[in-house]
């Protein structure tokens, strides 16, 4: 068993990571449940996993009630916003409660941001059952839903109580799924560490085709390296988490693109996103082609996309552009961008000419 503290004063909590752990998951959280009956938010696709919760809850004494969403990005809107919000007012949830949010980074975003304002605040606690959720998503307390607009528009920043990974959850994942993921996981190599991005490299495949000692090394390494961020700037204002965001400006551009769809998943966008980011650093004479081309080798070696063409992207370079000017990092009108000097060398610029970003694009393959 792995723990690791997110450090957050008031708002400190444990990541508990061990395989099975769903099924001995009761004991963890009777104490939060407080002798009452706890909601369970999950979706259709997690079902098996929510029956194993429910029983470990029932072995513990503790009652639930689940309350099961249709799956896909879809599910982070208004709608199931007021939906879920009226079945946990319907539910008697109080302040006091933590809901349990079981699934991928869909169901933690939207019943994060629900308890960010159910009686103004109430607690959760994350489970993940997806790679990117047990490797980013549940970690950190970034909530949000899309609007029309865009990705993650309207949120909240809202600590879990307690995040719970079981590897193991993941041996039901599909392989595209666990790929988007492992995207994720990348990032954290990239942004600056650049031996565990050799690590990916090494290990990359092994963890892809679910072998347990690759799985979970990646999740406790990706955990500490976004507790440690997060515990320095909570609500990115400082600089250091909006290196969180390596790939996501132009990612969620390209998901914005395709629809938020089936069609580009997020951890696709943020894959062809990074590429896109190292190769614009590049372009920009900030370091090397071989280390961009390095990038785009090892995504495009596990079958993740490396630029625009395999991310079945149609926008043109002023179609993304305007994609990106909804970016929660723009600040008095201009988009801070995450750039590199190289592999494990992110940094925030603050002066990109979106002129360059739009040209850059339209030259790229498609
Ligand atoms: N809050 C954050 O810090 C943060 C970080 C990264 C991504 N995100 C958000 O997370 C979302 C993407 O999350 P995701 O990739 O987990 O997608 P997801 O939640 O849509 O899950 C992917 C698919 O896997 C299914 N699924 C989940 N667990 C399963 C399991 N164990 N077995 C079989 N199927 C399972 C789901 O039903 C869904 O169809 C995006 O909306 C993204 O913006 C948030
Ligand atoms: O936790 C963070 O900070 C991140 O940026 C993690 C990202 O992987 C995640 O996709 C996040 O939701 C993007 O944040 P946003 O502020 O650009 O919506
Ligand atoms: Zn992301």
């Amino acid at each position: 068993m792995t723990i690791v503290p997110v450090a957050l004063g008031a708002r400190s909590y444990d990541v508990v990571i061990e395989a099975g752990l769903l099924a001995r998951a009761g004991d963890r959280l009777a104490p939060l449940s407080r002798g009452r009956t706890m909601a369970i938010v999950t979706d259709e696709n997690v079902r098996p996993h929510l029956a194993t919760l429910q029983a470990a809850l029932t072995a513990a004494g503790v009652a639930s009630e689940a309350i099961v969403l249709p799956p896909g990005e879809a599910t982070k809107s208004w709608a199931q916003l007021e939906a879920l919000s009226d079945r946990l007012l319907d539910l008697g949830v109080e302040r006091g409660d933590h809901v349990i949010a079981l699934g991928g980074g869909v169901i933690g975003d939207l019943v994060g941001f629900a308890c960010s304002i159910l009686k103004r605040g109430c607690g959760f606690v994350q489970v993940p059952t997806t790679l990117l959720a047990q490797v980013d998503s549940s970690v950190g307390g970034k909530t949000a839903i899309n609007t029309r607009a865009g990705k993650n528009l309207i949120g909240a920043f809202h600590q879990p109580a307690l995040v719970l990974i079981d590897p193991q959850v993941l041996d039901t994942l599909p392989d595209r799924q666990v790929r988007a993921g492992y995207a994720e996981v990348v990032k954290y190599g990239l942004i600056d560490d650049p031996a565990f991005f050799a690590w990916c490299e090494a290990n990359g495949p092994a963890l892809l085709t679910g072998v347990p000692e690759a799985r979970e090394a990646a999740i406790a390494y990706s955990v500490a390296a976004k507790a440690r961020i997060v515990g320095e700037d909570e609500r990115e204002t400082k600089g250091r988490r909006a290196l969180l965001n390596l790939g996501h400006t132009f990612g969620h551009a390209l998901e914005a693109d395709t629809g938020f769809s089936d069609k580009l998943l997020h951890g696709e966008a943020v894959a062809a996103g990074m590429a896109l980011a190292f190769g614009f650093s590049a372009s920009q004479g900030l370091m090397p082609e071989s280390d961009a081309d390095r990038v785009a080798a090892h995504l495009r070696s596990v079958g993740l996309p490396d630029g625009l063409a395999a991310a079945g992207v149609s926008g043109d370079g002023k179609a993304l552009v305007a994609h990106m000017l909804h970016d929660k990092k723009m600040d008095a009108g201009t988009l801070p961008f995450l750039l590199a000097r190289g592999i494990g060398e992110t940094f925030v610029d603050k002066q990109v000419d979106l002129g360059a970003v739009a040209a850059f694009l339209d030259a790229q393959p498609r």
